[in-house]
């Protein structure tokens, strides 16, 4: 039995949780969950992002059926997981943040063991060859760097061959070789048609590998689209683009015929050039680099990020 491939592997609708009673609010309960809103597909990454404190953990929570709901529905592979039995959770996978790894287990015999546990697992020898894990695979977790527990941690919840998969910040601590593999990975996994619920702080992470964006804030749903939906000019934001370059430090930043555009040396080497566009500018630029004999290393042009929509939703102030 299963989801037709077209229906959402995961839907939420007005999702209310309430937490409590709180000693230091003379006992009373707290709204932790107004009204959030998500689903997630098959064969997509959908990233769920909101400031620290927003909900997403008591989200995915209760997505899988970790905590029960005070209110509003939630169906993951068209059951509600809230006291659904072993049968739904075979077919669920989760990485947790801090990889929730026995520190004693050894990374091999932790997987063959878990392998066990399912009725047709995933390849435990290819899956450690596929993270890199083997060089380590026989130390104990509590000897791991937090990046290879990261790794051991995505390959349990890989092993039970899940249909959802459920990643809470699968980059923190990987190295930049490691955070490769790791998304390659999940792009190959996102082929293989699993849904793919992704939580992160990293922006950036969440602009290159979601297929679909929900942001919540202060426990209710406040923004949903695809990046390119999401970060589009719109009559409120109708901000200029931005275009970067690394090219030699030092160059000057003053180019006559682009003066009605802002170029900075942000950093050493990387530019910023900023402000209403026409393709002539990006003519005379080309020209001006002609002319200096500068090939740079990298050129981005973007109009707002997933990060300026972030702060835009949720406010600059920390929580
Ligand atoms: N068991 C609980 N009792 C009281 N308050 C809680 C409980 N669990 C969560 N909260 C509160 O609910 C809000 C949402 O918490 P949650 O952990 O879901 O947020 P989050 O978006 O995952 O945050 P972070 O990015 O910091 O992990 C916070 O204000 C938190 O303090």
């Amino acid at each position: 039995m299963g989801v037709p491939n077209d229906e959402p592997c995961l839907t939420i609708h007005g999702l209310i949780r309430d937490r409590g009673p709180i000693p230091g609010l003379e006992g009373k309960m707290i709204r932790v969950l107004a009204g959030v809103d998500f689903s997630a597909r098959r064969g997509q990454v959908t990233a769920l992002l909101g400031a620290n404190g927003a909900g997403k953990t008591t989200t995915l929570e209760c997505a899988q059926g970790l905590q029960p709901i005070d209110g509003g529905e939630v169906r993951l592979l068209g059951r509600a997981p809230y006291g659904a039995g072993a049968d739904l959770r075979a077919r669920v996978g989760v990485m947790l943040q801090d990889g929730g790894l026995p520190p004693s287990a050894r990374p091999m015999a932790l997987l063959r063991h878990v392998a066990r546990m399912y009725a047709d697992p995933r390849d435990v020898d290819s899956l450690v060859d596929r993270l890199g894990i083997g060089s380590f695979a026989n130390t104990g977790i509590r000897r791991l760097s937090g990046g290879q527990r990261q790794r051991v941690a995505l390959a349990a919840a890989l092993v039970g061959n899940p249909e959802v998969l459920f990643l809470d910040e699968p980059s923190a601590g990987l190295d930049p070789q490691s955070r490769q593999i790791v998304f390659d990975l999940i792009q190959e996994l996102r082929a293989e048609n699993l849904g793919i619920i992704l939580t992160t702080h990293l922006l950036d992470d969440a602009q290159k590998l979601a297929d679909y964006v929900y942001i919540i804030d202060a426990g209710r749903t406040v923004a949903r689209g695809t990046v390119a939906e999401l970060t589009a000019r719109t009559a409120d934001h109708p901000s200029g683009r931005e275009l970067t370059f690394e090219a030699p430090p030092g160059l000057a930043v003053s180019i006559p015929p682009l003066s009605h555009l802002a170029l900075t040396e942000e950093s050493p080497g990387r530019y910023a050039l900023r402000g209403e566009f026409s393709p002539a500018d990006l003519a005379n630029l080309a020209g001006w680099w002609h002319e200096a004999g500068i090939l740079p290393d990298s050129i981005h042009m973007a109009s707002r990020t997933l990060e300026d929509v972030f702060l835009e939703l949720s406010g600059k102030e920390i929580r």
